[in-house]
């Protein structure tokens, strides 16, 4: 017989979907009306996976756009194209907001079942609330009352500035500290008009929370700048300060959430000053549709695992209903700190804990070319060019736009600029470097380190290149308007974008986007999430290595015409195609369809265990049966669930120290018989409850004992273990290579755990041990391979808990001379899914009728099979010709007799009569700590079963 093949988990790290999002030039959907309602049954154009409503959703999208198209198409003169915010209704001037007002924003978003808005037949828009640390304008104070208010700067805003298709608010901080409540106000009211809602942060907590843990600690480290050292370690110090201030802050920001939340609206939290967040919002409203989207990169798990709040922001940000980055490098990253440094099972979808999944991917995002290529036909804009042509005529110009950042490689660029024209003296009058450097953070005082180790190096090169008319390098420590931006970047001949790490890098899409004339060159560095997508038709560099970066730039200024224009083209395609509208869209799409699938998830989850119902029935019954797993069920919790955790302790199973004295007072109830079915071995077994009178199933149910007497094999006849010595000798082979793993040889199963060791190098080992076990050449043998979460074990097919109940049963029956049948069963257990049949064994045949018995008289032998068959398996007690009978149990054991008999696969406790009686109602089966199982109530963890065992003793003593 071939190997079979159990799985509990299926996990593929390699797969090709891994956290990737979908983007097919779909049309299967374009028999779509829209006018169509939607309805909840399936019809050939229903969406039934989730890629298929993806590629639906992105078709309706289209078809939203293009009907928008003809309805809203911008004048072609021009007129509204001076206007940064020209289109975007939340940030028009305050009186052009009658064209889309408060009333009828409220009026227009109405979810619907399935997370569309639809309004006239089609689909409308929904409610955006996008909550990031900065507005998009900064607000400056003119008056006690009046406020000035600006565009603010970085890639975040300009990003988002071009997300057309939801009604959006923006939730954020103004920049600025406003302590009396009359400025609050009038600086509410100011910001309500470009439908900014403000978060009033003091200057204490900004310092903290925005100075302090957002820029300097979290800042360095996502952009692997590390941990604050040296002269930085006063910052170590008030690290729990900061970390307070930053819970602090991002409460503040969920109260704000809260107050204008309206049931439907999607919550869009941004970048690394909101990781705690999610969890706030979700603790207020679990319903909240809740997406956290990383600006920056997320680090190597090595990086991250050096922070001290860690684990802390992990959890928060995993309360997130979808969680997205620009690449999928971070995404892979941020998978695997939490599978790391959480031990969480990451999947190919996101992260689970417990059930719940965090959709985890990747969404690159864009800008809003449009709105680049429209301004460079702007008169104004033309005008600069001309102005920049004239002053640069006879130079090519090289252009470097950035924040002033450490992470931007700005010094890194100069001095490169400077090796280049050392080594080319020839190019020394014909090229110039501008350089706009935009002020960031200056109350860091890293910041201000670098602001003049940078004018340093630049006055630097310009006393040694420079003339009495010419500087090689154009410094400015400014920021410049949209339209002198660009100009400039229409007139430059080579960008120059060196950041040492950058979430992804906006001024390389801007770029690209203006060169339609000149094709000008882009030269990248790889350490840009941009590379990845603008990689192609730039020259990508290491900002580190001065000397590659210098020959770039000569390999730039001298390209010939036609490789610049092959090279602008592909990135031209890519900016103009992926865009800040198609990633926002793209993000609130995957969000409402990962609530809908949560949704259908949540509905083949089985409820929680009426515990008040349990317990009356059992009060209620006569003969009642208790069955309990040991490992995870009734044994002690770990210090720290999910981690890794302390081995030495955790690997010596304990009961949990609370239930010790309420399994007492069950098992010495003369209606309680206690059933302990485990996996473990028959010693571990012994050592936890040799001062009970209870029963034992040692090893999956194959070896049995009640505690006053001897173990006993209840193991089928003929079961085969001659595989043993192969699997024993792959198993060490497989534990040598893999630290921290190690196997236990039981008699009848073989079990490899990697609970202990590195997960994802545990994943890859446990996946090469199945291919061996399956194709090598043990694959023939009488094996089920079970694959369990952190474990694979081996078993002779036939050991699993389900296939020896019956067996189990017949025995206890048996030696307890039982007359009544049973009429109470509890079974509860943290089971392998194969194991899980044990759940089902006791599942009344007939579903809808919950009073009928289980089991009822057997008249005769022949109605045995269909009235009383014990397991829909097939294994099936002591007809299986695989299985010793019973009767020979008995015999070895000497119990024989007391009215009990075995009879054509039914256990009966006199002539004719069933050993169970059992009412639907008066079974209870019970996974702990699982979402996903076949029995038929939940326990969320061991703590509940202490609580339910303990009340289920009292419950006898007080009745
Ligand atoms: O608001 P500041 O503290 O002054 O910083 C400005 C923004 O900088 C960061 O931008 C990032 O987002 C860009 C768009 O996704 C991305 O292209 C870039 O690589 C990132 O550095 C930061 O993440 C934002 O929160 C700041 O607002
Ligand atoms: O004088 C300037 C310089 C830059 N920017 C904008 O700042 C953003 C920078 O985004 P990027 O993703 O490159 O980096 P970030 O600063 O967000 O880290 C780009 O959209 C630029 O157009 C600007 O508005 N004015």
């Amino acid at each position: 017989m071939k190997l079979n093949s159990c799985e509990e988990i299926c996990i593929s790290p390699n797969s090709p979907t891994l956290l990737q999002t979908a983007h097919f030039p779909g049309n299967m959907y374009n028999n779509y009306s829209p006018a169509t309602p939607r309805t909840n049954s399936y019809s050939p154009t229903t969406p039934r996976t989730r890629l298929e409503r993806l590629l639906r959703e992105r078709e309706l999208r289209k078809l939203n756009r293009s009907l928008n198209f003809h309805s809203t198409e911008e004048p072609r003169d021009g007129s509204r194209e001076g206007e940064l915010f020209w289109n975007d209704p939340f940030l028009t001037d305050g009186d052009n907001l009658s064209f889309c007002n408060e009333e009828e924003f409220l009026e227009v978003a109405r979810p619907s079942n399935d997370g569309f808005e639809w309004l006239d037949g089609r689909p409308s828009k929904q409610r955006l609330l996008v909550v990031a640390n900065r507005l998009p304008v900064s607000a400056i104070r003119k008056g006690e009352d009046s406020w000035q208010l600006e565009v603010s700067v970085g890639g975040l805003v300009t990003a988002l500035l071009g997300v057309k298709e939801f009604e959006a608010r923006w939730i954020g901080w103004a920049g600025v500290n406003v302590p009396d409540e009359i400025g609050q106000r009038a600086l509410t009211k100011a910001l309500a008009e470009k439908r900014c809602i403000p978060v009033f942060l003091d200057e204490e907590i900004v310092h903290q929370y925005y100075n302090g843990y957002c820029n300097n600690i979290l800042w360095p480290l996502f952009h692997y700048l590390g941990l604050p050292q040296e002269d930085r370690l006063a910052t170590t110090r008030s690290f729990q300060s900061q970390f307070d201030a930053y819970k602090k802050a991002n409460q503040m920001f969920a109260d704000v959430v809260n107050e204008h939340y309206e049931e439907g609206d999607v919550v869009w939290c941004h970048d690394y000053h909101l990781m705690f967040l999610p969890k706030c919002l979700k603790e207020y409203n679990s319903k909240m549709k809740v997406g956290w989207f990383l600006h920056t990169p997320f680090p190597s798990s090595e990086i991250h695992r050096t922070l001290p709040s860690r684990s802390e922001l992990l959890r928060s940000v995993l309360a997130a209903d979808l969680v997205g980055f620009h690449t999928y490098d971070y995404a892979r990253h941020f998978v695997s700190a939490c599978t790391r440094i959480l031990g969480l099972e990451g999947t190919p979808e996101g992260v689970e804990n417990q059930g719940k999944l965090t959709r985890v991917a990747a969404f690159p995002i864009g800008i809003d070319s449009d709105r680049f290529i429209r301004a460079l036909e702007l008169p104004q804009v033309q005008e600069h060019m001309k102005e920049l042509k004239e002053r640069f005529s006879d130079r090519k110009v090289m252009l470097g736009v950035d924040r002033l950042d450490m992470i931007k490689g700005i010094p890194q660029k100069i001095l490169a600029f400077e090796k280049f024209l050392e080594e080319n003296p020839n190019w020394r009058d014909k090229v110039v470097l501008l350089q706009i450097a935009v002020p960031t953070r200056t109350d860091v005082p890293e910041y201000q380190k670098l602001t003049s180790q940078v004018h340093e190096i630049v006055g630097r090169i310009n006393g040694k290149f420079g003339t009495l008319t010419a500087v090689p390098i154009h410094h400015l420590d400014r920021s410049l308007d949209f339209h002198a931006l660009c100009a400039l970047y229409a007139v430059t001949d080579v960008a120059l974008v060196t950041s040492l790490r950058d979430g992804m890098n906006l001024v390389s899409y801007e770029f690209v986007a203006c060169q339609a004339s000149k094709k000008g060159v882009l030269i990248l560095s790889e350490f840009a999430g941009a590379a990845q997508s603008l990689g192609a038709g730039a020259i990508l560099v290491n900002p580190w290595n001065i000397t590659e970066v210098a020959n770039s730039i000569g390999y730039a200024l001298n390209m010939p015409p036609d490789e610049r224009e092959k090279r602008h083209w592909h990135n031209f395609m890519h900016v103009t195609t992926h865009t800040s509208q198609e990633w926002a869209e793209t993000f609130v799409s995957e969000l409402n369809d990962t609530i809908l699938e949560a949704q259908l998830r949540t509905k083949q989850v089985p409820p929680l265990l009426p515990a008040e119902v349990a317990i009356n029935r059992y009060i209620q019954s006569n003969n009642r049966l208790l069955i309990l797993g040991f490992n995870a069920t009734i044994t002690e919790p770990a210090d720290n669930p999910g981690s890794r955790g302390d081995q030495i302790k955790e690997m010596e199973l304990k009961l949990h120290p609370d239930l010790k004295e309420p399994l007492k007072m069950l098992c010495d109830d003369p209606k309680t018989t206690v059933v302990v079915l485990s996996g473990s071995d028959r010693s571990v077994l012994d050592d936890n409850f040799g001062e009970y009178d209870l029963w034992l199933a040692a090893e999956n149910g194959m070896f049995l004992r009640c505690t006053k007497g001897e173990w006993m094999t209840t193991m089928p006849e003929n079961l085969n273990m001659d595989w043993v010595d192969s699997v024993k000798h792959v198993f060490e082979y497989f534990t040598e290579r893999t630290p921290r793993s190690h196997f236990e040889l039981r008699e009848t199963s073989l079990v490899w755990n990697y609970k202990y060791a590195d997960f994802e190098f545990g994943r890859l080992q446990a996946r090469d041990m199945l291919q061996h076990l399956w194709t090598g050449p043990i694959s023939n043998a009488s094996l089920d391979v079970v694959q369990g979460g952190r474990s694979v074990e081996v078993r002779a097919v036939g050991v699993t808990k389900g296939a020896a109940i019956d067996r189990i049963l017949g025995e206890i029956v048996h030696y307890k001379g039982m007359k009544e049948p049973i009429d109470y069963v509890l079974c509860i257990g943290h089971f392998l899914g194969k194991d899980e049949d044990v759940y089902t064994f006791f599942e009344p045949e007939l579903p809808s009728e919950t009073t009928i018995a289980a089991r009822t008289k057997v008249a005769e032998p022949a109605t045995c099979a269909t009235k009383v068959s014990i397991n829909k398996c097939g294994s099936k007690g002591c007809c299986n010709k695989n299985q010793r009978p019973l009767s020979s149990l008995a015999k070895r054991t000497g119990n024989e007799g007391n009215g009990w008999q075995c009879t054509h696969g039914q256990i009966l406790i006199q002539e004719g009569s069933s050993v169970l009686d059992l009412n639907g109602d008066n079974y209870f089966s019970c996974a702990v700590g699982r979402k996903r199982s076949k029995a038929r109530y939940l326990l969320a963890s061991s703590d509940d079963v202490v609580t339910l065992l303990k009340d289920l003793a009292e419950s006898c003593l007080s009745g």
